[in-house]
């Protein structure tokens, strides 16, 4: 039996809370972006956006945090909407097994990455849009629509951490001049990996992020049958992909012991999706070894175990 009931909701939402309060093991907050680095690691937060309308929130939901990669969810909802399955001809679908933003396949491939989650895959998709629109158009694009999804003006681009990358983001320029070469992408790499750092510069909270990510729990719209925000069959792809790929080479583990399709970014957040359940984001700074937020990955697992949620349970 899955637990759908508010109420005890809310009490899970708490115990998980005291539960990674008192967590001594918190992983490593990541400072190949210096101002990523300056967060604090006791951070933690819970959020889950109910079909209700109704958001439980636990831990620091109200707190703002940099959604990194998790950005990549929206670009590729974006992207999609804008030039729809054309897209699959600059960008694979497939797990990558490599870190985020790992070069090796990309050569070997002829430049095609292999995910739009992966490095590789979302500057390729970043480009796609650029394709149509200028960097601070595609940009104010893609912000607008987040703002739409999470119905909150309140969300912006933090321009320290844009900042902050943009001097030190050595590997995505080499991926990006990479494919650039290979003509995966068609705009000038510094103009593309400017739109990308700064879409994941967006700052918002966990609380704000659950319910920005509804639109995958709902199939497509912000509550069961309400308002759409993209085609249901995209939103299934986007879940599809989340699933596998979500989690760069964590992606078979998260699966495996979460059951939920899930995007991590270097930020500590993650976005998770129980159909028709709820739209989850969880956040704490300190990451693991392959890059995903420990304590956000293990309350993630705690939430399904104790909910009974599962895109492999029957309903
Ligand atoms: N995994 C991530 O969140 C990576 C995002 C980060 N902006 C980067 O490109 O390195």
């Amino acid at each position: 039996m899955s637990v759908s009931d508010p109420e005890r909701l809310r009490e899970i939402v708490g115990e998980i809370c005291d539960h990674m309060a008192r967590e001594t093991d918190r992983g490593q907050v990541a400072d190949y972006i210096p101002e990523l680095a300056k967060v604090d690691a006791n951070r933690f937060a819970l959020a889950l956006a109910l079909p209700s309308g109704e958001v439980i929130g636990g831990g620091d939901a109200d707190t703002r945090f940099s959604i990194q990669s998790v950005s990549k969810v929206f670009a590729l909802a974006v992207a999609l909407g804008r030039i729809g399955d054309q897209l699959w001809t600059r960008v694979g679908r497939e797990p990558s097994g490599d870190p985020f933003n790992s070069i090796v396949q990309l050569e070997h491939e002829r430049g095609l990455p292999r995910n739009p989650f992966i490095n590789a895959g979302a500057i390729a998709v970043t480009d796609a849009i650029l394709s149509r629109s200028e960097p601070r158009e595609a940009l104010g694009q893609i912000l607008q629509f987040v703002r739409f999804l999470a119905d909150d003006d309140d969300i912006a681009i933090d321009p320290g951490v844009a900042a902050s990358e943009t001097v030190s983001g050595w590997r995505n320029a080499a991926l990006a001049n990479f494919m650039r070469d290979f003509g995966t992408i068609e705009r000038h790499p510094e103009k593309v990996l400017g739109t990308y750092f700064h879409q994941c510069a967006i700052a918002m909270t966990p609380r704000q992020l659950a319910l920005a990510g509804r639109f995958l729990a709902f199939d497509g719209a912000l509550t069961p049958g309400g308002a759409r925000a993209i085609a249901p069959r995209m939103a299934r792809q986007i879940n599809a992909l989340m699933l596998t790929c979500g989690h760069y080479d964590g992606s078979g583990e998260f699966a495996f012991r979460v059951g939920l399709p899930g995007k991590s970014g270097v930020g500590g957040g993650i976005l998770a999706v129980a159909p028709g359940r709820a739209s989850i984001g969880a956040w704490s700074p300190g990451l693991n070894a392959v890059g995903n937020s420990q304590l956000a990955s293990m309350a993630l697992e705690m939430l399904a175990d104790r909910t009974g949620w599962s895109v492999f349970a029957p309903k």
